[in-house]
């Protein structure tokens, strides 16, 4: 009966009495295996209603700080042996800033923030334009007339959630630069005018950041890293003294295939990639040069830092107090954004026509005449030409007007005494070059039309494309 009484503290259910291995001598249970029992079942529910709760909060056993959709998202650079976890890692805690957000800017942003740059700063004071799109891929028809930083930071928002942008609505100038420039690990100059690119340089080597830097015009491409390892060198130490403007080509002037700054950009993206992750071997000390109509790439050799460098030499005279007071302006010749060139004032306004006046004296010298053709000498390259020009104007490019002179004469000699002889440019200031020479050449009444075809555009016929 005793053996009965006791068999009420073992855990119904679960053992047979007769094999409960914690009986006494006497056969009866202690009991000792119910609280083994109860203390299991305890620690089994407190287990799940843990873990529960450790699902439901996202943790997950893992030797990584990434969280589950970081590890989704880019799983294929996780997955790739030659990058993988911890270069992702980097990747993901670094900070780049993109200065310009033009033709390289915009293929540099889209892939540094589909890859998953922690903070990626865009930089731009410009807004967009329509004859960007055709290679700034990161803008769109809806954002023309719009910040392009703004339009930079929706474009690389909708790509990627899980980065913070920071925007920069503002041209880089030597005021803000260390402040700017400060806050990033490194920096893409994706500018396009001299003073910018020196500016930029010297920023990075007075805060110790590496830049890379590249470059696009026409069908041609370049890339290097400046400012990295022990003796890389710096753009100062590659360009001493600026090049002279009238050497400098620009997209607005010369053209661009799109596809090229596309290129290079991502090139850009992929030597910011590789500092930032440790992988590879960053375009340090050589420079990639790229000739999209032949499809080659080649490799050139740099120097190493020049030790009269003022930016990284052994005495350097730039630093964080003298670098915001340095005249960048002065010292290229040229302005710090890239805009329409400045207007030039080499004849007295009184001696030169609006475009709704020429176009008055036009309708009335071809009244007058009749049969013959008022004379309008448009002075811009042959391509400007062709693309549009005024009804009746003959073509003769600047360059060539000293040669051309006698077909300017034989041209003249037919006009009828009240025809004018107006002279068009693309914007203005050749116009007046060509008047000029044309003055000297005895034709005393050339005339030339302010802001040349781009104003003609918006203040007579909006129908003419602005080049
Ligand atoms: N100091 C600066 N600070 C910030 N952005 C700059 C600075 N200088 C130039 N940029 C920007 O760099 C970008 C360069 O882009 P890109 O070379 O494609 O030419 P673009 O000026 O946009 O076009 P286009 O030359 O055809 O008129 C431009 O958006 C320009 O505003
Ligand atoms: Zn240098």
């Amino acid at each position: 009966m005793r053996t009965t009484d006791k068999r009420k503290n073992c855990v119904p259910g679960l053992l047979h009495y007769e094999a409960c291995p914690t009986r006494d001598f006497t056969g009866d249970c202690t009991g000792a295996y119910k609280w083994l029992i109860t203390a299991i079942y305890f620690w089994r529910t407190n287990f799940f209603v843990k873990s529960k709760q450790a699902a439901k909060a996202g943790t997950y056993a893992a030797e990584h700080s990434l969280n589950k959709h970081q590890v989704e998202r880019y799983s294929r650079h996780l997955l790739l042996n030659s990058f993988g976890l911890t270069a992702q890692e980097k990747l993901c805690s670094s900070s780049v800033l993109i200065v310009g957000c033009g033709g390289l800017g915009s293929p540099a942003a889209l892939y540094l923030a589909a890859c998953g740059v922690g903070t990626l700063g865009l930089m731009d004071h410009d807004s967009v334009d329509a004859s960007n799109l055709h290679r700034q891929v990161i803008h769109t028809e809806e954002r023309v007339g719009t910040s392009k930083a703004q339009s930079g930071r929706k474009a690389c928002e909708a790509l990627n959630s899980l980065i913070k942008i920071r925007v920069h609505e503002e041209a880089l100038s030597a005021n803000i630069a260390l402040s700017i420039i400060g806050q990033y690990d490194m920096v893409l100059d994706c500018s396009d005018n001299a003073p910018t690119r020196y500016l930029i340089s010297d920023a990075c080597v007075v805060t110790g950041k590496p830049l890379v830097s590249a470059a696009a015009v026409g069908t041609d491409g370049q890339l290097t890293v400046y400012n990295y390892g022990e003796d890389g060198p710096c753009y100062r130490c590659l360009f001493p003294k600026p090049p002279a403007p009238e050497n400098c080509s620009r997209c607005s002037d010369a053209g661009v295939l799109g596809v090229v700054p596309g290129i290079m950009g991502a090139l850009q993206a992929l030597e910011a990639i590789k500092i930032a992750s440790g992988k590879g071997d960053v375009l340090n000390k050589r420079m990639l040069v790229f000739d999209a109509l032949s499809g080659k790439f080649m490799t050139v050799k740099l120097r190493s830092k020049r030790a009269g460098c003022a930016a990284c030499g052994e005495h350097p005279t730039l630093s964080m107090s003298s670098l915001p007071e340095f005249d960048y302006k002065a010292f290229t010749g040229q302005e710090a954004q890239d805009g329409p060139p400045v207007p030039l004032q080499l004849i007295p306004s009184s001696e030169r026509l609006l475009p709704r006046d020429a176009k008055t004296i036009l309708d009335q010298a071809l009244k007058d005449s009749g049969a013959i053709e008022p004379i309008v000498l448009d002075v811009r390259p042959r391509i400007q030409y062709q693309l549009m020009h005024l009804p009746h104007a003959v073509n003769i490019p600047i360059e060539e007007l000293e040669n051309r002179m006698p077909e300017v004469k034989e041209l003249l000699s037919n006009r009828s005494g009240s025809s004018p002889l107006l002279v068009i440019c693309r914007r203005g200031n050749a116009s007046q070059l060509a008047v000029q020479q044309l003055r000297m050449a005895g034709y005393i009444d050339a005339v030339d039309i302010i802001g040349g075809m781009t104003q003609w555009s918006r203040d007579v016929d909006s129908s003419m494309p602005i080049l």
